[in-house]
């Protein structure tokens, strides 16, 4: 396999569905049978809370126990939602504004920016649509670098106000995700110069992020769709800003077999949702879980997400940090970039980690 640009990952793993773009879901009263989902959906139970102390946590990172809460989190949950976190509420308002301008345009105008079937960025399903039974009720938007062609086409006139904004938001989701890095690195006993590719300076300045907008607009038949299907992501971390009106996003609780199930990650104003991306999990040699992940939809809403997954630098080999290897912690999966993990994932979707483990993870 080879290493190479990140936008050319899918250029040998086409997708192909059997309906290439999405309804303008504003003019259907009614689910149609494509988007009907039968099994998977209800396998296990979802819930809208459990015990207080039973849900995802929040974390202010200016708290002096930061580091140790973080690394609890990731441990534990492999998400915990970041308040205090230094990017300015203009920004992140500003950016949901431009997702909803982005969805709201006419059907035709967001085709203007059609993703591919090999290709990386612009609108269109989502990725895993692939791996699903049916369709899902949802749009997306996909850039990695500069969003600057795929926005022209989509606002002639306005186009550079927009582009401004996302790439405003994407500097600040750098800045941010490397400051987490550290906190769950650190977590460890990890130091800036255990990590090559964090660079001279130790501040992943090579790094790559890819912006991803999700849009579920309101749907007549909530229960019997999904807006994201289950999945975990490819990235070290994500993070994921989700609109205050609706809530959606459901972290998949491993529990006893009754505690077992979906549980609904409310927005929490100001917050950002963190998860632990494969990466994470596999630099951690294990000891961080990623996590399985998936959003609903709801009757009334048009909910919307941005969703920043921070990964390696292109070129980066990366591999289980030697400090946490020793004779009873072998590592668990070999040397890998993310363009070569990204091409197993178009391959295997959710049992692409599991193909490459090299042995079984200590209890
Ligand atoms: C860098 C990535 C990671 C991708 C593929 C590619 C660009 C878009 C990402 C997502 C975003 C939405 C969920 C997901 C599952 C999807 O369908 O597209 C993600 C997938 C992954 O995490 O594997
Ligand atoms: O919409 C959400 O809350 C989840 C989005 C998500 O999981 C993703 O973009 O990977
Ligand atoms: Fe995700």
């Amino acid at each position: 396999m080879s290493s190479g640009k990140l936008s050319d990952a899918f250029k040998s793993h086409p997708i192909f569905l059997h309906k290439q773009q999405p309804d303008d879901f504003s003019s259907l009263q009614e689910l149609p049978k494509s988007y009907a989902w039968t099994s998977q959906l209800n396998e296990y139970p979802s819930f809208e809370s459990l015990s207080c102390s039973e849900s995802v946590p929040v974390i202010d990172l200016t708290d002096p126990n930061v580091v140790e809460l973080v690394g609890h989190a990731c441990k534990t949950w492999g998400m915990f939602q970041a308040t205090n976190h230094g990017v300015p509420q203009k920004l992140v308002d500003d950016m949901e504004s431009t997702v909803r301008s982005l969805f709201s345009l006419p059907p035709q105008q967001k085709l203007k920016a059609a993703r591919l079937p090999d290709g990386f960025s612009g609108y269109g399903f989502h990725r895993i649509s692939a791996f699903c039974e049916k369709l899902m009720w949802s749009e997306s938007f996909t850039t990695v670098g500069s969003p600057l062609e795929h926005f022209r086409q989509l606002w002639p006139q306005d186009y550079t106000k927009f582009c401004c904004i996302a790439e405003e938001y994407e500097r600040e989701m750098i800045r941010l995700a490397a400051k987490l890095m550290w906190l769950m690195l650190g977590s460890l006993g990890i130091s800036k110069e255990d990590i090559k590719w964090a660079g001279p300076r130790g501040e992943f300045e090579d790094a790559s992020a890819v912006l991803q907008f999700n849009s579920y607009p309101a749907c007549p038949d909530p229960d019997r769709t999904i807006g994201l299907a289950q999945h975990t992501d490819s990235s070290l971390i994500s993070i994921v800003h989700q609109s205050s009106n609706a809530s959606g996003l459901q972290v998949f609780r491993q529990g006893e077999e009754e505690g077992r199930g979906w549980l609904m990650v409310p927005p929490v104003p100001g917050a950002f949702v963190i998860n632990v991306g494969d990466f994470m999990h596999m630099l951690s040699n294990g000891l961080y879980q990623n996590v399985f992940h998936r959003a609903v939809v709801n009757r009334s809403q048009h909910r919307v997400s941005v969703a920043c997954l921070y990964g390696p630098p292109e070129n980066a080999q990366v591999s289980p940090l030697s400090k946490l290897l020793g004779p009873s912690c072998p590592p668990l999966y070999p040397p890998l970039t993310w363009n070569e993990y990204l091409g197993t994932k178009a391959k295997l979707h959710n049992k692409a980690l599991e193909s490459l483990r090299l042995c079984a993870p200590p209890n």
